[in-house]
C-alpha cells in the first residue's frame, strides 16, 4: 500500500484528495493529511473522505510522495519543519504558486520534484494542469506524476518559467469564470429571468462553447462571427464590451496575475 502525505489541508489539497479518491488513484487509507493548526479542518477531512489526519511521525519517513499544499508565504516555514522529518528518497509534488523547484531543493535537499499548477476542478476530474520537473525525476517517476494529474483532468508539460503564465490562466481561471457567472446571474435577474434560469442557461452555454472550441477546426474569432449577425443582438453586446475595454481588462487581469506569481517567489 502506498503512502501519500499532504502538507497543507486547504481547498486545493481537498480538490486533489476528492479527485484521486473518486478516480480510485488512491484509497483513503493511502492518504495522510496534516496542516499547521486547524484541527477542525483535519477532523472534517477525516470524517468526509476517510483519510488519515492523526498519524505517527514515522509516516513522514515512509511516505512515497509528499505534496506541498500550503500557501506560498508559508512554504519556507513548512519546509524548514519538514526537512529533518523526511528521507532522501521521497519525491515531492509541489502545487505552490510561484515557488521555484530550486527553492524547494534548497530547503529539502536535491531530490525528485514535480512542480504542478492544477486547478480546483480536479475535484470533479476536470483540472487543467501545467507541470515541470527537475532532473532528479526518473522517466518512471515522470510517467507516475503525469498519470496522477491525468487522473484529475488534463496535464501539459511546460518549461518551469511558463508555470507563472499557467498559474495566471488556468490556475486562477476557475475564479474568473465564477466571477463571470456571478455577473451573469446578477444582470440576468435585472433583465427578467430567475437566478436559477440564468444558471441553467449559462452553465450549458459555457459547457457548449468549451466543447465547440475543442471539437471545431475553426478559430474562436470565426466561431464568434457565426453567432454575430450584422445589426443583431450579439453585435450590440460586443460593442458594449469593447466600449468598456474588455480586451484591456483581460490583458491586465492575466498580466497582473502572472506578475503576482513571479513575486510570490520572493515572499
Ligand atoms: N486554491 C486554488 O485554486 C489553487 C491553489 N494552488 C496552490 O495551492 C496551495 C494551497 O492553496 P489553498 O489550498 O488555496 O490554500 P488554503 O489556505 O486553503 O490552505 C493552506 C493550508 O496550508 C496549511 N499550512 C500553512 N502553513 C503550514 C505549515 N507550516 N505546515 C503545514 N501546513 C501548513 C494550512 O493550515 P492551517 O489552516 O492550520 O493554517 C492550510 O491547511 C497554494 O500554494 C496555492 O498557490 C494551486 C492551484 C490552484
Ligand atoms: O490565487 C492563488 O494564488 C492560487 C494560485 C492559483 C489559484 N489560486
Amino acid at each position: 500500500m502506498k503512502k501519500i502525505l499532504f502538507i497543507g489541508a486547504g481547498s486545493m489539497a481537498e480538490a486533489l484528495i476528492q479527485g484521486w479518491i473518486k478516480e480510485k488513484v488512491f484509497t483513503p487509507q493511502e492518504i495522510y493529511v496534516t496542516n499547521r493548526s486547524d484541527k477542525e479542518r483535519l477532523q472534517f477531512l477525516q470524517e468526509t473522505y476517510g483519510v488519515h489526519c492523526l498519524f505517527d511521525q514515522a509516516i513522514y519517513k515512509e511516505a512515497d510522495l509528499i505534496i506541498l499544499a500550503m500557501k506560498p508565504k508559508d512554504a519556507i516555514a513548512a519546509m524548514c519543519d519538514l526537512q529533518s522529518k523526511i528521507t532522501e528518497q521521497s519525491a515531492i509534488l509541489s502545487i505552490l504558486a510561484g515557488i521555484a523547484i530550486t527553492t524547494i531543493t534548497e530547503y529539502l535537499g536535491n531530490r525528485p520534484v514535480a512542480r504542478v499548477m492544477p486547478n480546483t476542478s480536479a475535484t470533479i476530474g476536470m483540472s487543467a494542469s501545467g507541470i515541470a520537473f527537475n532532473n532528479e525525476v526518473s522517466s518512471g517517476q515522470r510517467i507516475m506524476f503525469l498519470q496522477l494529474l491525468e487522473a484529475v483532468g488534463s496535464v501539459i508539460e511546460v518549461d518551469e518559467d511558463q508555470l507563472h503564465a499557467v498559474t495566471a490562466l488556468s490556475g486562477s481561471g476557475p475564479a474568473y469564470i465564477y466571477y463571470l457567472m456571478e455577473a451573469f446571474e446578477r444582470v440576468g435577474t435585472k433583465v427578467g429571468l430567475s437566478k436559477d434560469t440564468v444558471r441553467l442557461l449559462m452553465t450549458q452555454t459555457l459547457a457548449g462553447t468549451a466543447e465547440m472550441l475543442k471539437q471545431s477546426v475553426d478559430e474562436p474569432d470565426v466561431l464568434r462571427k457565426k453567432v454575430t449577425s450584422p445589426g443583431g443582438t450579439t453585435e450590440a453586446g460586443i460593442q458594449a464590451l469593447e466600449q468598456y475595454q474588455f480586451n484591456e481588462a483581460i490583458e491586465a487581469c492575466i498580466k497582473e496575475a502572472e506578475a503576482r506569481s513571479r513575486s510570490l517567489a520572493n515572499g
